[in-house]
């Protein structure tokens, strides 16, 4: 189980995420949606470990991630940053390849060259194999950044608006890919998301965060409803529930300096 408790992170003397309580399960997907600014990066590399808390802990299977070992702890948890920009030239194999260091102790073997050529293969650039990562697209880095946090072999997977760069059906595939780790595999899934219908259809839960703080969290249908919308994106909707998934329609912007009731609803 990976979960946090009361968590909040405080940057350049300022509080960007506060109280921060939520459970994460084996075998789910959850998505963390919110407006821009609102802390979901924040929350995620708290999770990953990359950001040190302020307040609270994150639990790994009961145990603090502090006390994890960090080659321990890449061996349990990975992470897809928003854009990958290495400091030196990498090609696409060898990107894939830092995904294997956690396991690599005297070289790399025929085992880590099996998985990342596999992964290649699963996300469809092989082809780039030997290109730098300088040379190929943004969406075709953003397959490479997921295929090396996929070689990591890890039982949470952190993804960071993994499909921001991807066509239609890039995007299904990757998100796909996600839900079958969860499923297929147990782990625990959780992305960031900005499409609140991907988000709906893909994942078993939703952490809705506004200002620093998480505002609801839920199944789908229990997070997106036009009250919650309203109250955290400002803008009025229509949610309904059709048979390919949800469909939310934007009706208009909520009027600035209008009704909207700040109060946080944090259902823990
Ligand atoms: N290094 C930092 N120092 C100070 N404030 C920061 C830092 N990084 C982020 N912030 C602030 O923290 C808040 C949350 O940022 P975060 O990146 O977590 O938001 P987000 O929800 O992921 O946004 P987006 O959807 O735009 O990517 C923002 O107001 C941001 O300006």
């Amino acid at each position: 189980m990976f979960e946090v408790k009361d968590l909040s992170c405080r940057r350049s003397g300022k509080d960007i995420l506060l109280n921060a309580s939520a459970t994460f399960n084996k075998g789910d997907i959850t998505a963390i949606i919110g407006p821009n600014g609102a802390g979901k990066t924040t929350l995620l590399k708290c999770l990953a470990g990359f950001l040190k808390p302020s307040q609270g802990e994150v639990m790994l299977n009961g145990k603090p991630l502090s006390s994890i070992s960090l080659k321990d702890r890449a061996r349990k948890i990975s992470f897809v940053p928003q854009a990958t920009s290495p400091a030196f030239p990498l090609t696409v194999f060898e990107m894939v390849m830092h995904g294997r260091r956690p396991y690599v102790n005297w070289g790399i073997g025929k085992k880590d060259r099996r998985i990342v050529t596999n992964l290649l293969k699963k996300l469809h650039i092989e082809e780039l194999s030997g290109c730098f990562l300088d040379e190929i697209s943004g969406g075709q880095k953003q397959k490479a950044a997921i295929a090396r946090a996929l070689a990591q072999q890890t039982e949470v997977i952190l993804l960071d608006e993994p499909t921001s760069a991807l066509d239609i059906r890039y995007e299904y595939e990757v998100l796909q890919i996600g839900r079958d780790l969860a499923k297929k595999e147990g782990r625990t899934v959780i992305m960031v998301l900005h499409d609140l219908e991907l988000a709906a259809r893909f994942s078993d839960r939703i952490v809705l965060v506004n200002n620093g703080r998480i505002f609801f969290k839920g199944r789908p249908d229990e997070v997106m409803t036009q009250e919650h919308l309203r109250k955290v994106y400002e803008v009025n909707t229509v949610v309904e529930q059709g048979t390919a998934g949800m469909k939310i329609t934007v009706t208009s912007p909520v009027k600035r300096g209008g009704e909207i009731n700040e109060t946080v609803i944090d259902n823990s």
